[in-house]
């Protein structure tokens, strides 16, 4: 008999339950056993749904508080000084600490958060381990055996999820003296030891242990040490299911088939064409995880098709068949069922968490009785094929826009060094500008301004009304403060991707497809189901009333092509670069409008183009190549004396600096301040052409940093790239802050930039 079985489950809630207890119990709202009670309630609620929809073997420990690499590193007692509790064992707060940060109060020092960064490829964020030479390990938390106690009371049979040794070892940060992370592995490895011990006595027949580090180009020490890691970890009792997922095995598909543990869970989404040599590859012991169904899109699985794969696997494998969502679906929004106002024929089309673990179950049950799901899959097909003949999909004059580009639509009318000198003419910017990012604080009166509008309390003239209140008030304050370019604050927009998405043709989107994105933090990626166009100006309203409040320069705000397509749910039956060639079209004529309206700046986002790189090496010139063409479509339509900014967060530079001068920006602004302006030495050593703005402070933090650290961090600046090509800035978008520490830490930020043109510009 194939198995059918779940890699993860979104914990958020359908309705969110964990966001909105999560952030009671921050406010002092809601106690602790009363955030405990929503955890249980959403656990029970989801075991209950997955096996309901057909799936046999659960997974435990995919629930988290904030973030599953988070659990693991207080699991392993990896907490770092700052935030180690002066008696007893750590608790929830000790985890909220070191995922927010502790502030200073008169008994306690503050403790900065640990830092956060995407999961792989996805728009997820984990906590990034921290682990320094003398790091000892220790059993230190206590949830995973208490989850699986809790399922295993209600009656279910779980396979517990633990990321496993080496990715957990990867993702770790080292702090202090430089040293080999692979030197704490024999450390770490006894502790693994003692969970599954622990399991096997609480009657767990199978673990999980989550490996995505496997489809990734690994350094040969670490392939060594995959191999002593897992050699060490066989004697120890459960049967192991080692998950892979993201990608392909690739060159590492011998050491992963042939790892001393009992099964292999494969990516056959992403990498399909795995499947004959991992096939054969496999020793004949061990069990075969099919991933099928894509836990990454919300396109119904083509069950027919998996069915032909698995058809072969069952004759190949018989028993040794489990059949599963590509990757856990923490990644998928969780209800389609919740979706009350979606078009009828759109939604036929989609799958989400819940519906992907029914097409899992039957996929298994097709296989163990042929003929038993007949009907499910010929609806299957029916959907396929109805999506693909739908002339909702295609549209001539998209495609016929899109053959007619031609290569000087990606090119600036003249090289940077014109550009720029025309843009200084006509923008009187003083030296080391100051400006902001886009978004000023999304205070709950703007959400719910928002909210009634939708709800049809309020009408659009007041709804309207209410927004240019908020962009008057952003305006007044950056005047006050002495900002040299203004921002209209962003305050319409839900999110910087969504709001562009109802506004293009070709994207559907919906009302309670939530992803978490950190912590309490989701997002609603809009769906890609067709080819896109923009049938009118999305922010020429708005930018320009912003701009009729000042004689000061306001920059218009567009999220960029790659960004839109990287943070949406995209197609599958067109290539992501000709998504991203649509959407620039799009946003073109969007940024030619702002121009025409008199604008004389435009920040086209980026925030995602480090994140879209692939996995493997081998496949980034492709994508680095579509994506900076994709951005220059969007770019070039301007005269040359308009500047044309981008911003990037989260990034790490080395690797992408090429591309990113090759996008032409005239100025970029980057998350640096908590790497020191290190960040900037990709900058320095490729002697980077344009302007740019290093982020001086981190806006994912409360704290006001006073000016002199800001100043400091430009001068740390000024080492790398000339003082005329620098702007002053924060890291990135003040949405998620409020107002009054946005206020000061910007003051702080303008007194930097004034300080600066004192004694750098005077001096010079
Ligand atoms: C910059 N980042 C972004 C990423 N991805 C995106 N798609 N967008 C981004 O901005 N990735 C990387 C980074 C960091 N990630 C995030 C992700 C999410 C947030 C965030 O603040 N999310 C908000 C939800 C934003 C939103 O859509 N708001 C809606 C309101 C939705 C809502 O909750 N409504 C309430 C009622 C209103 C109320 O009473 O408050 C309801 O329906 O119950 C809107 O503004 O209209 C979040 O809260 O999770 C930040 C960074
Ligand atoms: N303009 C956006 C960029 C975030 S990455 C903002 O300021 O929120
Ligand atoms: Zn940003």
């Amino acid at each position: 008999m194939a198995l059918a079985h779940n890699l993860g489950f979104p914990r958020i809630g359908r309705d969110r339950e964990l966001k909105k207890a999560l952030e009671a119990y921050w406010k002092g709202e809601l106690d602790e056993a009363g955030l405990r009670k929503v955890g249980s309630d959403l656990r029970a609620a989801h075991w209950k749904l997955q096996q309901d929809a057909g799936i046999e073997l659960l997974p435990v420990g995919d629930f988290a508080w904030y973030d599953q690499v988070l659990t693991h590193s207080l699991m392993f007692g990896a907490i770092p000084e700052r935030f180690a509790p002066k008696e007893g064992k750590p608790t929830l707060d000790t985890l909220f600490g070191m995922a927010r940060g502790v502030r200073e109060s008169a008994c306690c020092g503050g403790a900065h958060a640990q830092e956060m960064t995407k999961w792989f490829d996805t728009n997820y964020h984990y906590l990034v381990p921290e682990v320094q030479q003398n790091q000892q390990f220790k059993l230190s938390w206590e949830q995973l055996f208490e989850e699986v106690d809790e399922a295993r009371a209600q009656g279910y049979k779980v396979k517990p999820v633990v990321i496993g040794p080496m990715t957990w070892l990867w993702l770790a940060k080292t702090k202090g003296a430089e040293f080999n992370k692979l030197d704490l592995l024999d450390r770490l490895l006894p502790l693994y030891g003692e969970i599954f011990q622990r399991l096997a006595k609480q009657g767990v027949e199978w673990v999980q242990i989550d490996e995505p580090i496997l489809v990734l180009d690994l350094p040969q020490d670490w392939k060594n040490a995959f191999e002593r890691a897992y050699n060490l970890l066989q004697r120890e009792p459960l049967k192991k299911l080692l998950a892979t997922y993201f990608g392909g095995l690739e060159d590492n598909t011998g050491l992963a088939a042939n790892l001393p543990v009992d099964g292999l869970h494969i990516d056959l989404v992403r990498a399909p064409e795995q499947y004959p040599s991992i096939l054969d590859r496999l020793p004949a012991y061990k069990v075969l995880s099919l991933g099928l169904v894509n836990g990454r899109n919300i396109w119904r699985c083509d069950l027919q098709k998996a069915l032909q794969t698995l058809q072969h696997a069952h004759e190949r494998l018989g028993e040794r068949l489990w059949i599963a969502p590509s990757c856990s679906l923490l990644h998928s929004p969780v209800d389609l069922a919740r979706e009350d106002k979606l078009d009828a024929e759109l939604k036929s089309w989609l799958a989400f968490a819940a519906q992907k673990c029914a097409e899992v179950a039957t996929l298994a049950a097709a296989i163990n009785q042929p003929g038993s799901r007949d009907a499910a899959i010929a609806e299957s097909q029916q959907v396929q094929q109805s999506r693909a003949n739908s002339k909702r999909i295609h549209k001539a004059e998209v495609k016929a826009r899109l053959a007619a580009v031609k290569p000087e639509d990606s090119r600036r009318h003249a090289p940077f060094a014109e550009r720029i000198d025309l843009q200084r003419a006509r923008l009187d910017l003083p030296d080391f500008p100051t400006t902001t990012i886009g978004s000023f604080p999304q205070t709950a009166d703007i959400r719910k301004a928002r909210q009634a509008f939708k709800q049809g309390q309020i009408s659009e003239t007041d709804y309207v009304e209410a927004m240019r209140k908020e962009i008057r008030h952003a305006v007044d304050f950056q005047e006050r403060i002495g900002l040299d370019v203004l921002v209209h604050g962003e305050a319409e927009r839900n999110d910087m991707v969504e709001y562009f998405a109802e506004q293009l043709d070709g994207y559907l989107f919906t009302r309670f497809g939530w992803v978490q994105s950190y912590g309490s933090r989701c997002v609603k990626p809009a769906v890609i189901y067709g080819d896109l166009s923009r049938p009118k100006a999305m922010t020429v309203e708005w930018i320009s009333y912003a701009q009729s409040q000042t004689q000061k320069v306001m920059k218009g705000m567009l999220t960029g092509p790659v960004t839109m397509l990287m943070w949406s749910f995209p197609r599958e039956d067109v290539s992501r670069e000709e998504q991203a060639r649509q959407l620039a079209l799009a946003i073109r004529d969007e940024v030619v409008d702002l121009e025409a309206a008199g604008i004389k700046i435009v920040q086209i986002d980026e925030a995602a183009f480090r994140e879209g790189l692939p996995l493997r090496k081998s496949a980034w010139q492709h994508y680095l190549d579509w994506a900076t063409e994709a951005f220059r479509l969007t770019a070039c339509g301007v005269r040359n004396d308009t500047q044309i900014h981008t911003h990037m967060c989260y990034s790490e530079f080395n690797d992408v600096i090429e591309s990113i001068a090759a996008m032409d920006a005239d100025v970029i602004t980057i998350e640096t301040s908590r790497s020191d302006m290190e960040l900037l030495d990709a900058f320095e050593r490729f002697a980077y052409p344009n302007e740019i703005g290093p982020g001086v402070y981190d806006i994912h933090s409360p704290r006001v940093p006073p000016a002199s650290e800001m100043a400091a961090l430009m001068e740390k600046a000024m080492q790398r790239i000339p003082a005329q090509r620098l702007w002053v800035n924060p890291d990135c978008g003040l949405k998620t802050r409020a107002w009054p520490e946005t206020e000061a830490a910007l003051k702080n930020m303008v007194e930097a930039a004034q300080t600066l043109r004192e004694t750098v510009t005077e001096a010079a």
